[in-house]
């Protein structure tokens, strides 16, 4: 992890030590993925079938979930199952409340005007499997799709070495009530579920985060003519730990870990006004990462890790606002009076206790969340990613009346004649 002190910089020096990891914008991995989608597009399942053979070696195939997950209900201890259970509970107990209500309002006397939710057609969700399969990814996805109601889900996920689907990505999908997954990932399952391919519908919006090549993949889609919604950029994960003098190192490093263990191409940042702290927190690292299954991984990703050293905690969170990470710790004493000071990051963890960990798997909100800067734009996932509003409007004859008028100097004033006689016939019979 390469140090910079924040105050020593110029722009450009900000804006390299603040720079996401080069494979992410990559133009070979750009010029890859337009291929993959444009032989989706044009050969549909032929298309499809051929490049997710050359790429991942099967065919994709429609997995019925249940004998799968029975499996894993088999071979699972009854503690890890109830782990799972409670993860459940926990990510369907925040996204049932976080459902937004139906509005109405009466803006002048008569004239009525709603905003109602409807959730969407058909929705694609992607479940992250080439390193390991993410079926916690699965939770953070179906919960909330199915919280919104969203009529058709249609899920994907890379197939394992052999060809097969995860019995844990199976028991998951069980739980949220998906009868059946794909086996195709990368660009090759975006594509299918943007323009259809064979039997694999397109669908209306595709959620869920991925590789580079994932992310690649939606953002293209997205931006082509007749492609779906997305529901974010959402990468390689990310996380910067704020740090303060007194911060635990020990759980510090654990933490940066934690992320630097999801993808060469992750990255992990410590902010900190103390240069002892970090000292310690890159001890703590180093001696704690040959220990780890991953260590390959993490040692790649800590290649493009940072640590940016302040003149205070204050500067540290106007670091993490230009940033904006996917996730921001808050390992400082009183991490509350610091949270209204962040105004651009996917998830918050508040407090030396809230480890990153706890909001990927059982926190409650989703730890689907937008990667690469988009969190100063864009939400994670939620219950709305799932629904869109409309607006109706009623109107009262007596409100039309009223109301006519000024429609019509509005429109007139617009030279839309024609809009101003739909406004005048209001006033003719009412
Ligand atoms: N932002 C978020 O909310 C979030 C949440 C969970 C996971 N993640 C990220 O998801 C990612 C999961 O990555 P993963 O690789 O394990 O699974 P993945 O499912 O995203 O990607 C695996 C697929 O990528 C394709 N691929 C891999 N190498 C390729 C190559 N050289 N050429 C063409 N296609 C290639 C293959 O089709 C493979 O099946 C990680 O980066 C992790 O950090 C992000
Ligand atoms: N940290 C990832 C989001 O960037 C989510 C995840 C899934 N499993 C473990 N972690
Ligand atoms: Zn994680």
């Amino acid at each position: 992890m390469n140090t910079y002190e924040w105050n020593a910089l110029d722009g450009r020096g900000r804006r390299e030590a603040l720079a996401r990891p080069e494979q992410r914008g990559d133009a070979r991995l750009t010029a890859a993925v337009e291929e993959v989608v444009a032989a989706v597009r044009e050969r549909g399942w032929d298309g499809l079938s051929a490049v997710a053979q050359q790429i991942d070696g099967w065919e994709p195939c429609p997995v019925e979930v249940a004998p799968v997950a029975a499996v894993a209900r088999r071979t699972l201890a009854p503690e890890q199952l109830a782990a799972i259970e409670l993860a459940v509970r926990n990510i369907r107990t925040f996204h049932e409340a976080s459902r937004p209500p139906d509005i109405a309002v009466e803006t002048a006397p008569g004239l009525l005007v709603r905003k109602v939710w409807r959730p969407i057609d058909r929705v694609g969700l992607y479940v992250p499997g080439g390193a390991t399969p993410l079926f916690s990814t699965l939770l953070m996805l179906a919960i909330p799709a199915r919280t919104a109601g969203v009529g058709e889900i249609v899920t994907v996920t890379p197939p394992r070495s052999d060809g097969s689907l995860s019995p844990l990505v199976a028991l998951a999908a069980e739980l949220c009530g998906i009868e059946a997954i794909w086996t195709v990932g990368g660009a090759q399952a975006v594509a299918a579920l943007a323009f259809g391919a064979g039997p694999i519908p397109k669908v209306d919006k595709i959620c869920g985060p991925g590789n580079a090549w994932v992310a690649e993949a939606k953002r293209l889609v997205a931006s082509m003519a007749g492609g779906p919604a997305i529901d974010m950029p959402a990468g390689p994960s990310e996380l910067m730990v704020i740090a303060d003098a007194d911060a635990d190192a020990a759980r510090v490093a654990a933490d940066l870990l934690s992320q630097a263990e999801h993808d060469a191409a992750a990255q992990v940042l410590l902010v900190t006004p103390s240069e002892a702290l970090a000292g310690r927190v890159l001890a703590e690292v180093d001696e704690r990462l040959p220990r780890l299954p991953r260590a390959a991984i993490a040692r790649a990703s800590l290649e493009q890790g940072r640590v940016v050293l302040t003149a205070d905690l204050a500067e540290a969170v106007e670091v993490a606002n230009v940033y904006a990470p996917e996730h921001l710790s808050l390992a400082v004493a009183d991490a509350e009076a610091f949270v209204p000071l962040v105004r651009n990051a996917g998830a918050v963890f508040a407090g030396g206790a809230a480890a990153e960990t706890f909001g990927d798997y059982l926190g409650g909100s989703s730890h689907v969340l937008p990667t690469d800067g988009a969190a100063r734009a864009w939400s994670g996932v939620g219950v709305y990613t799932f629904l869109k509003a409309m607006s109706v409007l009623s109107v009262s004859p007596e409100a039309a009346r009223r109301i006519s008028a000024p429609a019509a100097l509005l429109a007139r004033l617009e030279a839309l004649e024609a809009h101003a006689l739909a406004a005048d016939a209001r006033l003719e019979r009412v």
